[in-house]
């Protein structure tokens, strides 16, 4: 059959018709070509054509690329901070690809959160953030303070009460839910200097195995500026502000209220040097901005808690208030025992009297007991310095 179409005959067509039918496709392509290209305009066909190549790599490709966001609705992703801390142990330099694969086919979407909180749970090392305002980001530094609630020299009781409160904070999501409370909790520690409040947040991290975000408050510059910073924190975190009784306007806003409680809404807007409020970290603490991120420990120092505004104490804001006070008996047999290695001495006797007549902070008796690996030189450096301090 002497044609230019294929025959579907079950005869095989001749080379010439082959040609023949090639060359009137090409030149009906060729045709058509030309007329779409001067009646769609250039931007519409690259638009059409970048979703049909979309089209068929999703369709017949079984490659895809998996994005995790750092930050998903308003905070840092577990996902990403899990995958940050497991990619490095598996991928290097030379990796192009990475197999992925689950056999929970059912609850596919569960497993990379399960799998973010296992990794972020077995994680063993905790870091430490200071905020960078030049790049706008928590700069991190491992963070090994070798401080344990075990080691503090505190009244056994408040130990006590200190590892249950966390356990309780840690266990009970299902409550602050139930409850409709964000899942924070808030620690006031105040006392004298030297008296182990940086340290009880030490041991507090290291027990909990939480990171610590150290807020300086007196570099943020506003309140829109705190809420960047702070809900950049992560999840599972301690939010550290010492020493605040050293920002002067908190102070200003303590007179000022008790010169006018009338003006309460007044006061909370005074502004914390240079920038932020009183009301913007309070709205943080326990404000519709406190709904962020969850599982967060906030924790204040304070050597005067008798100058913060009152507002800033109550509970749902800092729910416990720790007092950490000079060295009491107790006290100094646990340092003498982390220090010293020992439990008794002839000279615990001359200590039990000092400790009755004058203050020591635990700073400074761990200095003298530092002195020397041999007890009595330590304790007679200790004694000494008391004596004379009396
Ligand atoms: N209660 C304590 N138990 C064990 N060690 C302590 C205690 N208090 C202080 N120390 C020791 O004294 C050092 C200083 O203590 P720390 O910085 O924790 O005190 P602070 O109350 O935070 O002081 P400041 O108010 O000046 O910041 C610590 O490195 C620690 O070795």
């Amino acid at each position: 059959m002497a044609t230019g179409y294929f025959s579907f005959s079950g005869q095989t067509p001749s080379l010439s018709a082959v040609l023949t039918t090639y060359a009137s496709i090409s030149a009906f392509m060729m045709v058509i070509r030309t007329i779409l290209n001067e009646v769609i305009p250039r931007r519409m066909r690259e638009f059409i054509s970048s979703k049909l190549s979309e089209y068929f790599l999703f369709n017949f490709s079984n490659e895809f690329t998996f994005i995790i966001e750092q930050r998903w609705e308003a905070v840092i992703s577990e996902t990403y901070k899990a995958a940050e801390v497991y990619l490095p142990t598996i991928v290097g330099a030379s990796t192009d690809s990475l197999l992925v694969g689950s056999n929970n086919t059912r609850n596919s979407t569960a497993v990379p959160k399960l799998a973010a909180q296992k990794i972020l749970e077995a994680r063993q090392t905790i870091n430490i953030y200071t905020y960078d305002h030049k790049h706008s980001s928590w700069q991190s530094a491992v963070f090994q303070h070798p401080s344990t609630i075990d080691t503090m020299a505190m009244d056994a009781d408040l130990k006590k009460f200190i590892i249950d409160d966390l356990d309780t904070f840690v266990n009970r999501k299902g409550f602050f839910d139930n409850v409709g409370r964000a899942w924070k909790r808030g620690y006031l520690l105040y006392g004298p200097p030297g008296t182990g409040k940086s340290s009880l947040v030490a041991a507090i991290a290291n027990y909990m195995k939480y990171n610590v975000y150290d807020l300086q408050l007196q570099s943020v510059k506003s309140d829109a500026d705190l809420r960047n910073v702070l809900t950049t924190t992560t999840n599972r975190s301690i939010i550290l502000i010492e020493d605040i009784d050293c920002n002067e306007t908190v102070l200003h806003d303590r007179g000022r209220r008790s010169a006018s409680p009338d003006k309460e809404k007044e006061t909370e807007n005074v502004s914390l040097d240079p920038g932020a409020t009183l009301s913007g970290m309070l709205n943080f603490i326990d404000g519709l901005w406190s709904s962020c991120g969850e599982e967060r420990i906030i924790i204040v120092t304070t050597n005067h808690k008798e100058r913060l505004d009152p507002a800033l104490l109550r509970p749902g804001r800092m729910d416990v208030h720790i007092e950490m006070g000079y060295c009491n008996p107790s006290g100094f047999r646990m340092l003498a025992k982390t220090y010293l290695g020992i439990k008794d001495h002839a000279l615990f006797g001359r200590v039990d009297e000092l400790i009755k007549k004058v203050d020591i902070s635990p700073a400074e008796m761990a200095l003298h007991l530092m002195k020397s690996d041999d007890p009595t030189i330590a304790l007679e450096s200790l004694v000494e310095f008391w004596t004379r301090k009396y």
